[in-house]
């Protein structure tokens, strides 16, 4: 080495130390400030339980709503929003989790997209619980069993999750929180299965359906078998070596899957919208959305009736569902969303006006716009 590569290589090595130095310096400065915000948090907890020994709330969606959304504002850089917002999520998570550590159940089984949506929603702090189906997780929450539950409301590619609309026609939770979740399908194998050998594609059905034309493309040969949900088609494939699964990521982690072709869905802007159910009632954050289902007599200009006010009181309605009404006899019931709190003058004027015709409102809660 000559003696100027030599001073180089003594003067990036200096720069690195006093770099590293720096780096150290800085994150016992955010170890401090981080635990200082966790006993702030504590502190919280008890003035909550002061204040209501036996029914204390501690996850409060609209206050978590307003933290991540303004720290997304102050973002100065060059950490991207989102990726900041994260941090500031799994942070948050860590602190409620102080004050009560909460138990969520999602659409199981281990695995599934729910499960990666109440992760993304709550952060890796939260026991997460799968159930069955989707009346299960409702169920789960009415009985108290745990604190909040997570269901898939929408697609962009497949519609809307009626199961899911059905069910809270009959129960009385309400909504808490949505959260939106990418869906990349990957496909993935076991340790010992060979690509060439693949004769059975295990998936749900409806990732089958995203990942058609991909599948028609590269493996039209492999028998395309529909199993229950994505998380049990990767269970199958580890005891197997010449079958292969569509997943997510977290289904291949939990697996121990390899992920041997990425985002092979045919619409690269798959997502799915996931509801965040609970027994109280969400406080209003100054960015949230009201959902309510009413039922409507049978009759001429119902839905103009049911529509008019919306306008009349600036309303901004985001999705209009109709479904056959639990009732029967070719009636309908109508799912709506809104932007707007329930505590809003003009949304309570809207309201008071849909009520004047309807048959039955009901408001399945006023929640934060989903942040991340
Ligand atoms: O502000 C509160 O009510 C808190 O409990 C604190 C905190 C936080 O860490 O910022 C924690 C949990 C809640 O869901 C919301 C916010």
């Amino acid at each position: 080495m000559s003696d100027q590569n030599q001073e180089q290589n003594f003067k990036d090595e200096e720069e690195l130390k006093g770099l590293r130095n720096e780096i150290d310096r800085l994150d016992t400065e955010i170890l401090n400030l981080i635990s200082q915000r966790a006993q702030c948090a504590m502190r919280v907890a008890e003035v909550k339980l002061a204040a209501d020994p036996e029914n204390a709330v501690f996850y409060r969606p609209e206050r978590e709503a307003q933290v991540l959304n303004r720290i997304m504002e102050r973002n100065p850089g060059p950490l991207g929003n989102e990726d900041m917002a994260r941090l500031f999520r799994e942070i948050m998570s860590a602190c409620l989790a102080l004050e009560k550590p909460l138990e969520v159940a999602y659409l199981g089984p281990e695995g599934t997209f729910t499960q990666q949506a109440a992760k993304k929603h709550f952060g890796q702090w939260v026991k997460s619980k799968p159930m069955p189906a989707i009346d299960e997780v409702f169920r789960e929450v009415e009985a108290g069993a745990v604190q909040y539950g997570v269901v898939p409301i929408e697609n962009s590619t497949e519609g809307v999750v009626n199961h899911t609309l059905d069910t809270f026609i009959s129960s009385n939770i309400h909504i808490c929180g949505e959260v939106e979740l990418r869906i990349h399908q990957h496909l993935m194998t076991g340790p010992n299965t060979r690509r060439d050998k693949i004769t059975r594609i295990y998936s749900h059905q409806q990732s089958l359906a995203q990942c058609r034309k991909w599948l028609d493309a590269h493996m039209p040969q492999a028998e395309r078998i529909a199993v229950n949900s994505n998380a049990e088609a990767a269970r199958r494939v580890q005891g197997e070596w010449n079958s292969a699964a569509i997943a997510g990521e977290l289904a291949s982690e939990l697996y121990g899957l390899e992920i041997v072709e990425t985002k092979i869905e045919d619409n690269p802007d798959n997502s799915t919208r996931f509801l965040i159910i609970g027994r109280e009632e969400v406080g209003a954050s100054g960015g949230d959305k009201t959902s309510l289902v009413v039922s409507m007599r049978n009759e001429p200009g119902a839905l103009y009736n049911l529509l008019k006010p919306f306008k009349d009181f600036g309303v901004d309605m985001t999705r209009l569902e109709s479904r056959p009404s639990p009732s029967g006899n070719w009636t309908y019931v109508f799912f709506i969303d809104f932007v707007g709190h329930i505590d809003e003058k003009n949304v309570q004027d809207a309201l008071a006006a849909i009520k004047e015709t309807a048959v039955e409102v009901k408001v399945l809660g006023s929640y934060p716009k989903g942040v991340l």
